[in-house]
């Protein structure tokens, strides 16, 4: 009955708005405000303050592109971990690729779990796979303590600069993450939008270039519901064997190797993999500058 309107001080004098069937939860975790609508046109959303996390209809977007974008320039990742996305839609797409053997997710706040499991079950599908680790707690944390290159590949599905993933966005993070990875390990971060944070994305490919001394690459996607409707992803690697973020070389095995009542992949493919990487000019002169 209404409409929710993201109005949000990252993204002065515009709101995205969704007509709201009906409010399906509210509440507040000991980090966030967390909120689920039944909307009229894009089945269930997941919002956390204010902010429009996923929808039923395009959430596939955004957790193919953040997954499958590292996973498919890597050869055989076999240990992988996820840093944030507590709703699970990450881990669902993690699980397709057959070679992998242990995926740990870090999430802080236990009540988006929760409520993924309960309202969005075809996201949190994930959760379900054997190889699976949940750890509940702060990512920054368990990144100082985790042993020095042990993943192939860490994914940062983290909310936006203002709030609990502030420091997800800082370089000490990005130095956690980079011991934590094998030599051309790859990291993935959610990378916010060009047409409203080239200033936050240049200090992020600034810190990237200092820290990862490998292969550094912006891309970027459309997902309707978020603000300006893109969003961008930090594609790095550290030193050793390299990686051409920019030629998929190790297509999704989606046959067997993921839960029984996952979705088909509705985005991800190997043309959009590459198109993925090309920028306007205005983001290029800056991004590429750095
Ligand atoms: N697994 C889904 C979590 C999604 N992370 C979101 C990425 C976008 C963000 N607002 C977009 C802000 C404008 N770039 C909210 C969290």
């Amino acid at each position: 009955p209404g409409w929710f309107s993201e109005i949000s001080t990252m993204w002065p004098g515009e709101a995205h708005s969704l007509k709201v069937e009906k409010i399906l939860f509210q509440g507040k975790s000991d980090y966030q405000d967390v909120m689920v609508f039944q909307s009229a046109t894009y089945g269930k959303v997941l919002v956390l303050d204010g902010v429009i996390q996923l929808t039923e209809r395009d959430e596939c977007a955004y957790q193919e592109m953040i997954t499958h974008l590292p996973l498919c320039s890597i050869s055989n990742p076999k240990k992988v971990l996820v840093i944030g996305g507590g709703d699970g839609g990450v881990l669902r797409e993690v699980a397709r690729h057959s070679s992998v053997e242990h995926i740990d997710i870090c999430e802080i706040d236990k009540m988006v779990v929760d409520v993924s499991k309960e309202h969005f079950p075809d996201v949190a599908v994930g959760y379900e796979d054997p190889r699976v680790t949940l750890h509940v707690g702060d990512g920054v944390a368990f990144l100082k303590a985790a042993q020095e290159g042990s993943y192939d590949a860490v994914i940062v599905d983290s909310s936006d600069p203002i709030g609990p993933a502030q420091e997800l966005f800082e370089k000490p993070f990005f130095e956690s993450v980079a011991k934590a990875l094998r030599p051309g390990g790859v990291m993935c971060t959610q990378a916010e939008s060009i047409w409203l944070h080239m200033h936050i994305i240049e200090g992020i490919v600034e810190n990237c270039r200092q820290v990862f001394k490998g292969s550094v690459n912006y891309a970027w996607t459309t997902v309707p519901t978020y603000p300006s409707g893109v969003i961008g992803f930090m594609l790095c690697s550290t030193e050793g064997p390299k990686v051409d973020f920019k030629n998929p070389i190790n297509p999704i095995d989606v046959k067997e190797n993921q839960h029984k009542s996952t979705v088909p992949l509705k985005f991800y493919n190997q043309e959009i993999h590459a198109a993925a990487f090309c920028l306007p000019s205005f983001a290029k002169k800056v991004i590429e500058s750095k």
